[in-house]
């Protein structure tokens, strides 16, 4: 057996899922592609001193650097992309968390990050998106916009199940749907692709579950199922329909005016939770002209990603667009952005992203404390105007920092 190249840092303690999170806790972290080599340190540092500062030496985390992407291809050999090291370590500490990782368009290997998801069952892509007094933004309100996207993670035409055009799957998949499922739909069928899209109503209904459970323990108004079911109806419509089915059978909710919009009553605060759909490109549109009617958003894998974009940047852009991939036993936190190759090693990017990632995972140990720190430099360096590239350039008066500036801004403001 090779030798581990990971080093278990001293001192620290695993994460034990149903057990009390310890106060030294080993969080090992993927420093990502591109801009992780920049990014990534910020983080820490910034964590760190959060940590540091709400608990004056009481907690610590211990930062366990483990591999993939690019880097790992340089440690552990050419094609080690995703070493099983790394997955063990993911799994065996629970909670962790990464940098953006590469992936080429048209062919070569297909998405790490996408490969972690469904490996470690990480079934919930959790973004929340919320404006930071301060930060120039394309709409007039950008206050009104205040979601937090609970993303299916696992499934869909994002799966990556796919044959390549001329080739030999994809003659055997078309010749089967032609020849024995009498499919008479396919326009070019010597020269195409074949892609997959497998929804179920077991993926469905926990990614909804979960959604809803957020919209309970958060006191939100209401939860969106945002899909494309009018035209894809055995995959997108049984999302929406799986969807209403939860929330009626799961959580009590009853048709409004006949369906299939629902409600139901909140059992902490006693508040309605309205659970309501919209047609993914009807949603477009509607996030930008009545953010203020949308809140929790539960949403098949493709379409969660094109709302992450598209709602981050109505609060600023992907610089500050956090996120967490969680399954029932295991968490890790990422940003929303990728590796954006042009600024890789610059010191120019903004953190923002990773670091509220992180603010995340602070929360989910229970180290409120320190998450109020991180949020509390956040919004006083952009309060302040000591902003990266990103918003200096729409911003009047602002200093552009780098992007190690902008982590010390923040710790000297928290
Ligand atoms: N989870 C993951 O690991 C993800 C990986 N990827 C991968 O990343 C690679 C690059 O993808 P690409 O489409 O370029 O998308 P990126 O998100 O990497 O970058 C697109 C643009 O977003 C802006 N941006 C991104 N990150 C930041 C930041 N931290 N601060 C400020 N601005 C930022 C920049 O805009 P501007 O040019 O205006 O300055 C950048 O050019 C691809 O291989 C893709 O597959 C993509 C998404 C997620
Ligand atoms: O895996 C990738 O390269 C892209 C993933 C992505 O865009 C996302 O999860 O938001
Ligand atoms: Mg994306």
């Amino acid at each position: 057996m090779s030798e581990s190249k990971i080093k278990v840092p001293a001192g620290g303690q695993k994460i034990v899922p149903g057990q009390a999170v310890p106060d030294n806790p080993i969080i090992p972290f993927i420093e990502g592609d591109g801009i992780g080599v920049d990014i990534t340190p910020v983080m820490i540092k910034v964590i760190d001193a959060a940590v540091d500062k709400a608990y004056g030496g009481r907690k610590k985390i211990h930062w366990m650097e483990v591999y993939a992407g690019e880097k790992s291809t340089q440690i552990y050999g050419p094609d080690e992309w995703l070493p099983k090291e790394t997955f063990d370590a993911l799994k065996t500490y629970s909670v962790s968390i990464k940098g953006p990782m590469t992936t080429p368009v048209g062919g070569g290997i297909r998405s790490l990050n996408v490969a972690l998801r469904q490996e470690l069952d990480l079934y919930q892509c959790v973004r929340p998106v919320r404006y930071f007094k301060g930060v120039p933004s394309p709409l007039k309100q950008p206050e009104l916009t205040d979601m937090v996207i609970f993303r299916e993670n696992t499934e869909d035409i994002y799966a990556g199940i796919e044959w390549q055009a001329l080739s030999e799957g994809a003659k055997k998949v078309i010749d089967f749907l032609q020849g024995e499922m009498g499919v008479r739909k396919i326009r070019f069928p010597a020269t195409s692709g074949i892609g997959i899209k497998p929804v179920s109503i077991e993926g469905t209904t926990r990614i909804v579950r979960a959604a809803i459970r957020y919209a309970i323990d958060n006191d939100r108004k209401s939860v969106t199922l945002v899909h494309k079911g009018n035209i894809m109806k055995f995959t997108e419509g049984l999302f929406r329909d799986t969807g209403y089915k939860v929330a009626q059978e799961e959580f009590g909710a009853q048709p409004i005016d006949g369906g299939p919009w629902c409600k139901f009553k909140n059992p902490n605060t006693g508040r309605e939770i309205v659970v309501k759909d919209a047609i993914a490109d009807a949603f477009l549109q509607q996030i930008l002209l009545r953010p203020a009617e949308y809140d929790v958003i539960a949403t098949l894998n493709l379409n969660g990603d094109y709302v992450s974009d598209a709602l981050a940047a109505q609060v600023g852009g992907i610089g500050i667009a956090p996120g967490a991939n969680i399954s029932d036993q295991y968490a890790c936190f990422e940003a929303t952005h990728g590796t954006a190759p042009k600024y890789a090693g610059l010191d120019k990017v903004n953190p923002g992203s990773l670091i509220l990632s992180a603010e995340m995972m602070l929360r989910h140990l229970g180290w409120k404390e320190a998450a109020d720190r991180v949020i509390q430099g956040m919004e006083a360096a952009i309060a302040d105007k000591q902003v990266t590239y990103d918003f200096a350039r729409l911003m009047e008066g602002a200093n552009e920092v780098s992007c190690s500036e902008f982590g010390d801004a923040m710790i000297a403001r928290m």
